[in-house]
């Protein structure tokens, strides 16, 4: 794990948080985008070398609408880079930890990602993200 990729917040309406985060950051958002397979919709904030990503649930069975209806808007995750992602599966496997996904899935932002279970990390949803190398 090379350093934290970014900081995962659940919203209930994302335009509403983008104002805000506008106005809290000083900055505006460098990038929005739908990721289908998440039921989600995201907008990226950069605050020096830190990423923030928002995140707005598409349909009812997101695991964000779920999140938002059991403990509300906050963080909800935390994304950690790593430079492979199957080494770094594997890795975490064999320390016993739960993969929420058995194969890397793709992201936003141009990443390949993977989930380990809250349960096992002290309640903590944790994603690896892995940048996917253009040629
Ligand atoms: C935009 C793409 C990507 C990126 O590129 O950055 C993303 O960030 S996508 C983000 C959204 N996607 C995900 O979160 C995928 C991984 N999550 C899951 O697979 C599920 O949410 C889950 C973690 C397995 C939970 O699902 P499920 O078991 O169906 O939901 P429950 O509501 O029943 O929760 C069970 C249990 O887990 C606790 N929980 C749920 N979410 C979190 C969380 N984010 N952080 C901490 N704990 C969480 C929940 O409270 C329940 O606990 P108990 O009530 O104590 O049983
Ligand atoms: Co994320």
């Amino acid at each position: 794990m090379r350093k934290i990729e970014h900081i995962g917040i659940a919203v209930k309406d994302l335009d509403l948080s983008c104002d805000l985060y506008e106005k809290l950051l000083n900055t505006a958002c460098y990038k929005r985008e739908e990721v289908a397979s998440e039921g989600v919709n995201t907008a990226f904030f950069k605050t020096g070398e830190n990423k923030i990503e928002l995140l707005s649930a598409t349909n009812a069975d997101s695991p964000i609408a779920k999140f938002l209806e059991k403990k509300g808007e906050g963080i909800h995750h935390i994304a950690f880079d790593v430079e492979d992602i199957y080494e770094e599966m594997d890795r975490l496997k064999k320390e016993g930890f739960v993969l929420l996904n058995e194969e890397p899935k793709t992201g936003a932002d141009n990443k390949l990602i993977c989930f380990l279970h809250p349960k096992g990390t002290n309640g903590v949803l944790v994603e690896l993200c892995q940048e996917i190398k253009l040629k």
